[in-house]
């Protein structure tokens, strides 16, 4: 365990360093991890499994069973059905979306065998067992390792080399070794390095921090400015210029690079001025919309919605339509005409 200060509160990591792969994998030597739902967070902790030497099976239906057995899972050896890999496993990684996990717990259940590991990237389903009704057996281990990013980049930093960072937890230790099957699970799918949590705390701010700044918030605030720019005469490339591709393509670098002051220092003296002068005011601006998120995430109103939402067979087509909605929009339209002009995407 490294203790590392942040912000003054000194809190215990766990880092690739002490806990290394050669340790993860005499950890697991003798394990057998099913992926169940083999989609953006199962495919990408399956691979890197995969990579890192892991026994790997793929428990899948026929949404992505194809991916699969292009990816070079094999059916009938590597590759079954969401139960069949579940029943060959001593280790389930219960990577169904969030929806699905309810859907099917009445068969996943009759799956598990004393000693099994029941393992989730979300605590929603445990969190909200009145909702979900998943309420696994006393004698099994209930673990949680939570990816701090998309399935697609915990699978394109492993092969970069720079991993993604993830949080872990233990709900339930039935065999005594809860802990070390979580850690060597969480390096095994390429985490950076781990950080505790609970169930809780997870699902809490997770749901908050996707809803907020990482995809909710960030997109309204987006839309806000290259709107009012818009309505004030700017074309739309100069306002989504000036609302996205600046701060992809610049300044969120320096942001992740070195923390915000790096990059306020980085520009100009009248955007910091300017910059430092509203900070407050568009932070005091959100802070009750994000304290009645907060209250709709712990109260479980958010995860009433996800699950209503999802009873609707038609629910992932729904879904893309309002995705389409933001792709045709003229923000965004603007904005694929302005990343084509990337010095990288412009056509030779
Ligand atoms: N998407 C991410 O990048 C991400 C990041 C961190 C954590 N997570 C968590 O990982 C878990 C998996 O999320 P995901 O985004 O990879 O899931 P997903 O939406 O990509 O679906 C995963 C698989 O679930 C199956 N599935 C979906 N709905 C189903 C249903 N109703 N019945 C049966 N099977 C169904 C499909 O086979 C699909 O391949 C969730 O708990 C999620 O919160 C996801
Ligand atoms: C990638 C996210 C947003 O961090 C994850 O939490 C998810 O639910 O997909
Ligand atoms: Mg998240
Ligand atoms: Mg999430």
């Amino acid at each position: 365990m490294a203790k590392i200060d942040f912000g003054g509160v000194v809190e215990e990591v766990i880092t690739a360093e002490e806990f290394t792969l050669e340790k993860a994998r005499q950890v697991l030597k003798n394990e057998v991890v099913a992926v169940v739902g083999y989609g953006i967070q199962g495919r990408g902790q399956s691979l890197n499994m995969r990579d890192n030497g892991i026994n790997v099976l793929v428990g899948e239906g026929p949404y992505a069973w194809d991916q699969a057995v292009a990816d070079g899972f094999v059916p009938g050896e590597t590759l079954f059905s969401p139960e069949e890999a579940a029943k060959r496993a001593t280790i389930i990684q219960y990577l169904l979306s969030d929806a699905g996990q309810k859907e099917m717990w009445p068969v996943m259940k009759e799956c598990l065998q004393p000693g099994n590991a029941l393992y989730f990237s979300h605590g929603f389903s445990i969190v909200y067992k009145e909702q979900t009704g998943v309420i696994p057996p006393a004698d099994i281990d209930v673990i949680l390792v939570a990816p701090k990013g998309s399935g697609r980049t915990v699978r394109t930093n492993f092969l970069d080399g720079s991993g993604i960072n993830s949080s872990y937890g233990v709900f339930q230790d039935a065999t005594g070794k809860a802990r070390e099957r979580t850690l060597a699970v969480g390096i095994a799918i390429g985490s950076g390095y781990l950080f505790p949590t609970t169930f809780e705390q997870e699902v809490y701010s997770d749901l908050t921090g996707e809803r907020g700044v990482l995809m909710g918030c960030l997109a309204g605030v987006m839309e806000a400015q290259y709107n009012v720019l818009r309505k004030n005469g700017h074309t739309p490339s100069e306002a989504f210029n000036e609302t996205v591709e600046e701060l992809t393509q610049s300044l969120i670098r320096l942001v992740a690079e070195n923390g915000m002051d790096w990059m306020y220092a980085n520009c100009s003296i009248t955007a910091q001025r300017g910059a430092l002068d509203w900070k407050d005011r568009f932070r005091d601006a959100v802070v009750p919309v994000f304290d009645s998120l907060y209250e709709s995430v712990k109260t479980g109103k958010e995860t009433q919605i996800v699950l209503d939402a999802s009873k609707d067979p038609n629910y992932r087509d729904k879904l893309q339509k309002e995705l389409e909605v933001i792709h045709n929009s003229e923000m965004w339209k603007a904005g694929a005409a302005v990343r084509d002009l990337r010095p990288e995407r412009r056509k030779k």
